[in-house]
């Protein structure tokens, strides 16, 4: 299973830095929403050209206009961007075929599907995404009964390609493989880790075994 780091922070010196810290440990380095609304889309540029190793993943959440946003991300040097799961079809159709102009990848985030989610992302993986996020944001995170047990649920119902993103840490992410997820996304469990390294490095250790 693949580990991604998503980076929200609101400063590219401030990506960066995270970046340098937790690269060797993580697969995937993510630009989270309000990154790239606070900095722009030069922001994946130089987090590309700092790790040309790494996945860069633009975390756009894209509503609509989806081959225009798509295609700004890929032309910035992002290898995955995501469209939002409850987009038209034709906006999630845009961006996939953006992906396929820049042989780049697209990704349907599932966050505020929470009705009939198993048959949306049946549905969103037939438009051509490369996989589907299961998602929790953070608003929704917040809630007192929130668990991620649901989302690996609907995971292991749906029976596609997926990520999981929404609170995944230590405790969890060991579920999140069990679950067959393709990549685990985890952002606070690491950025607000007193040691984001040591805390990339131990859900690098858990990710694998
Ligand atoms: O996209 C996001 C919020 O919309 C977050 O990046 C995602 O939820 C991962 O962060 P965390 O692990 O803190 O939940």
């Amino acid at each position: 299973m693949r580990l991604q780091v998503a980076m929200d922070v609101l400063d590219l010196p401030s990506a960066l830095t995270l970046a340098g810290q937790v690269a060797e440990y993580v697969d995937v380095l993510e630009l989270g929403t309000p990154l790239v609304k606070s900095a722009g889309i030069s922001a994946v540029s130089a987090v590309k050209a700092a790790h040309p190793d790494k996945l860069v993943f633009a975390d756009l959440k894209t509503a609509d206009a989806g081959e225009l946003e798509a295609g700004l991300a890929f032309e910035a040097g992002a290898d995955l961007v995501t469209v939002m799961g409850v987009a038209d079809d034709d906006t999630i159709r845009g961006a996939v075929a953006a992906g396929a102009k820049y042989g780049k990848s697209v990704v349907a985030d599932m966050i505020a599907v929470t009705e009939g989610r198993v048959g949306r992302i049946r549905e969103v993986a037939k438009l051509g995404v490369s996989f589907v996020e299961i998602h929790a944001g953070l608003d929704e995170q917040a809630r007192p009964d929130y668990t991620i047990e649901k989302l690996l649920d609907d995971g292991r119902e749906a029976g596609v390609p997926f990520s999981i993103a929404g609170g995944v840490g230590p405790d969890t992410i060991g579920a999140v493989r069990q679950a067959g997820a393709t990549v685990a996304v985890a952002g606070s469990a690491i950025y607000n880790a007193p040691d984001p390294a040591e805390a990339a490095s131990q859900l690098r250790k858990r990710a694998n075994t």
